[in-house]
């Protein structure tokens, strides 16, 4: 069977998008699945952090779904939206659009470019849930609110909430950011455990200067990313709620892949983010792939490039230079 796709990326968290909305590639969850384990596989296939399937929507202009690298459906996923939210837009000529997710109808809309002729979208991430029961999270207790977690970590203080998916953050010296705390931790909680039955992403946090945060997160579902967009969002909010930076201002967020630019609104109780970040796209290709085969693909034929990427470079330079002062 011939699938189209894009490669696209946003802060270097890199998918594959499949619209399956005007073709019947009549996949099925567990094609859905073998597809992102054989696909993402960086050593034998085209290497990616999870697939993007656009699928047609009854009460949006499309319906989003991701998978992670190890075949597991995510909730949300922030990066991945932007990269949706651009394709769904260009595909019908419109700015903006709405899209469904598996938890909220979520907006998109084309933003003015964070970084010279990069193209640009911003997101909206929600809804925002800090009772443990959401993630889920067992503990005796309801919210966990710059605490510890008894057995995880003797020196560091975590909050949990999920946005709707599961996050796990703490802001961390540079020391910390540095020690293996944050692999021996992540491994911890996204294998088989008592704490996480779900798993969950974790990230560490560095407060930069007032308005600049950097974060690193170890993804459930695929390991270390170069960036996660809901985590940079969970982590913009927590650095709201600890005073350590304005609701409804902007705040540069810098990664391994780049950076982005988040804003907190809030309101009474509620709260909702949005995310804004480059949409690139890399290439374009149609493959063969047979369900029966190992490793699914077959044949990759009909590349194009989108020549994105050697302005994406700047960007990536600029953050690096920016982060070399801390
Ligand atoms: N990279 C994503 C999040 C993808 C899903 C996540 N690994 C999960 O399982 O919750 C992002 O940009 O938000």
């Amino acid at each position: 069977m011939l699938i189209d796709l894009i490669k696209c990326h946003g802060s270097n968290n890199d998918f594959l998008l499949i619209d399956e909305s005007d073709r019947n590639y009549q996949l099925d969850d567990f094609k859905r699945r073998d597809l992102a384990l054989a696909l993402c596989d960086r050593e034998n296939s085209l290497g990616a952090d999870g697939i993007l399937f656009i699928r047609p929507s009854k009460v949006a202009e499309a319906q989003y779904r991701i998978f992670n690298s190890d075949g597991t459906e995510a909730s949300m996923c922030g990066n991945g939206l932007r990269c949706a939210g651009r394709y769904v837009c260009e595909k019908l000529g419109v700015e903006e659009a709405v899209i469904e997710t598996l938890k909220a109808n979520l907006k998109v809309r084309k933003h003015e470019e964070i970084f010279s002729g990069i193209p640009t979208y911003q997101v909206e991430i929600s809804p925002v849930t800090f009772h443990l029961k959401d993630l889920p999270l067992n503990l005796e207790q309801d919210t966990l609110l710059q605490e510890k977690i008894p057995g995880l970590s003797d020196e560091l203080t975590f909050t949990a909430l999920a946005v709707p998916n599961p996050h796990l953050t703490t802001i961390v010296s540079k020391e910390q950011l540095d020690s293996n705390l944050q692999t021996e931790l992540s491994v911890k909680v996204n294998q088989p455990n008592d704490l996480f039955p779900d798993g969950v992403n974790v990230s560490f946090i560095r407060l930069l200067e007032k308005g600049s945060i950097f974060v690193r997160t170890y993804e459930r579902g695929v390991g270390y990313t170069n960036a996660c967009g809901t985590a940079m969002s969970a982590s913009t909010l927590v650095t709201c709620l600890m005073n350590e930076n304005e609701w409804e201002q902007p705040i540069d967020v810098y990664n391994n892949g780049g950076m982005v630019r988040c804003a907190v609104h809030k309101k009474g109780d509620t709260f909702t983010i949005d995310l804004i970040g480059n949409a690139t796209f890399v290439y374009s290709a149609k493959m063969d792939v047979d369900f029966t085969v190992d490793g699914i693909l077959t044949e990759i034929f009909e590349q194009e490039n989108f020549h994105e990427d050697a302005q994406y470079e700047k960007l990536q330079e600029h953050a690096k230079k920016y982060l070399s002062r801390f």
